[in-house]
């Protein structure tokens, strides 16, 4: 049995940083990855995908410049080898980057398998015993496969992004952020793009007119998007896939080259032996935490997507931040100090920060909101990129914000002048009376909370 003072499972987004905290204060760690070192973000994730939206506006951009006086003559090449090859680069120095970082720290011993549980304490990897008085757990998810597709040759996130044809054809199961990525700069790429979606809006968490909006967008890169498709499943037809929706209003099939599950995902707790340990799980196999990230076994923490916390990079990270400091600072930072974020690289982006429209009539908050159309603002109608909206919830009781939802150029950037002033509990005041930088997008935050509408809830 080998003795560690911490076990760390996963080298995604949390373990890393945490392993290297660990070992700076002279603890001796374990950090132990059965895959490639960095995780969903890095190998399949957001490193790639955003890789691969900058060629995909790349070309478009080439395409569509006329109007700004820019054109070429004859038609844009586009190579996915090449757009790979890009991307191979930047997730192979990233790999090189964190190996460096892991190998070169002494208290560090970096273990490549698979972990199991053997109790509350052990763990085994490849045959070998490791005990530690501490384990994080940072083992993230996989993408969700539903039974109805498992006998077709589907892609996911992972094996989108090893193709190197352009599919002629593509057709998207499931109508949230991996979908939309990749529907657009497929598209944006020449495949002919369709989506279908289970509910009735895209973006299920959004306000409707953000759905709206950004469906609009879907479909103006000429993407096909059928809502409220029901009983979806897929089968071999004649060496192509067969998709087949509506059982209920009379069956219909789409043929395609390439289907690409996008159906969100599923933790990977289901084969890590937790049923020998105190950890409870949810549900959904996801592991149950307090606000300061402990399972209920006070030694054992999870980390990351596989906690339900927080979906993305920004949130896995916090979570080390949260550990760290429940450890080792004097200043306790807690999951519920985090406000909501996200982005969605679609084109424009859409940026969200705090509470929505949705949220606010939900939880009976009194609130007022200021809006604004991208196509009033200066900076946008020079780009020539006026599509979008831009709209604030402040609390009507407090003035203090609530919330922000972005959909335009540069979104997720300017998001952060909002999500600061979140952080910092400031009233919406404080931004209105800020003078901002001309021309951006950002001037028009204050001008737009100039101009209050009525409380959310009054609103048809
Ligand atoms: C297509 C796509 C695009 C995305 N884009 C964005 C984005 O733009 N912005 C954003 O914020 N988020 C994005 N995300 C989400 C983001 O990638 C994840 O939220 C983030 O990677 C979660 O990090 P994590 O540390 O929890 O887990 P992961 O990064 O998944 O790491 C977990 C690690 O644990 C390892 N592991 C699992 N089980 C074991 C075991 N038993 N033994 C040993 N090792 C094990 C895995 O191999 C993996 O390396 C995207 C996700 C996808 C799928
Ligand atoms: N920009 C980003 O930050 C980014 C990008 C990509 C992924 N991610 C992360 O990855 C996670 C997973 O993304 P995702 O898009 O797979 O999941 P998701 O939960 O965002 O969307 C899944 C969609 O599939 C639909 N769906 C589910 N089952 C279906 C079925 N059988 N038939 C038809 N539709 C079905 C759902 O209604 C939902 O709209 C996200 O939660 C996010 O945290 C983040």
């Amino acid at each position: 049995m080998r003795k560690f003072d911490a076990i760390i499972i996963g080298t995604g987004q949390a373990g890393p940083p945490l392993a290297t905290s660990l070992a700076g204060k002279g603890q001796k760690v374990a950090i132990i990855e059965k895959s490639d070192l960095g995780g969903t973000c890095v190998n399949t994730g957001c490193t790639p995908t955003k890789a691969y939206v900058a060629s995909a506006r790349r070309a478009f951009v080439a395409r569509n410049s006329e109007e700004h006086g820019i054109y070429i003559e004859g038609d844009v090449q586009i190579d996915l080898k090449k757009i790979k090859a890009r991307k191979d680069k930047l997730v192979s120095e990233s790999h090189q980057g964190l190996e460096k970082m892991l190998q070169g720290e002494k208290n560090i011993s970096l273990i490549r398998g698979k972990a199991t549980f053997l109790d509350d304490h052990s763990i085994e990897v490849n045959g070998e015993n490791f005990f530690a008085e501490k384990i994080f757990i940072n083992v993230g998810g996989r993408p969700r496969v539903p039974e109805e597709f498992k006998t077709v040759d589907y892609l996911t996130n992972r094996t989108m992004l090893e193709l190197e044809e352009i599919p002629e054809e593509l057709v998207i199961v499931g109508g949230g952020y991996v979908s939309l990525e990749f529907a657009q700069m497929f598209s944006r790429f020449g495949s002919k793009v369709t989506i279908l979606e289970r509910g009735d809006q895209l973006m299920k968490k959004e306000d409707d007119d953000i759905a709206e909006a950004v469906t609009e967008i879907i479909k103006n890169s000429g993407i096909k998007v059928l809502l409220n498709s029901n009983c979806i499943k897929a089968e071999k037809e004649s060496g192509r896939i067969a998709v087949i929706y509506n059982c209920e209003e009379g069956s219909k099939k789409i043929m395609t080259s390439h289907l690409l599950l996008a159906v969100g995902r599923v933790p990977n707790t289901d084969d890590l032996g937790l049923e020998k340990t105190g950890v409870e799980l949810d549900e959904s196999g996801f592991i149950k935490v307090n606000d300061g990230l402990q399972t209920s076994v006070s030694h054992i923490w999870a980390l990351g997507d596989c906690n339900r916390e927080g979906a993305f990079t920004h949130t896995a990270y916090n979570d080390f931040q949260i550990v760290n400091s429940q450890l080792f600072e004097e200043r306790k930072r807690k999951l519920s100090d985090r406000h909501l974020c996200y982005a969605a690289y679609i084109d424009p982006p859409l940026a969200r920060v705090g509470l929505n429209e949705k949220q606010i009539r939900k939880k009976g908050i009194k609130a007022k909101v200021a809006e604004m159309p991208m196509s009033q603002i200066a900076r946008a109608k020079e780009k020539g990129e006026t599509f979008g909206k831009l709209k604030i919830f402040i609390d009507a009781e407090t003035d203090k914000i609530l919330g922000a939802t972005f959909l335009g150029t540069g979104a997720d950037e300017f998001i952060h002048t909002v999500l600061d002033q979140l952080y910092a509990g400031a009233s919406y005041q404080v931004i209105r009376d800020a003078v901002h930088i001309h021309p951006t997008v950002s001037e028009l935050i204050p001008t737009m909370l100039e101009n209050l509408k009525d409380p959310v809830e009054n609103r048809t």
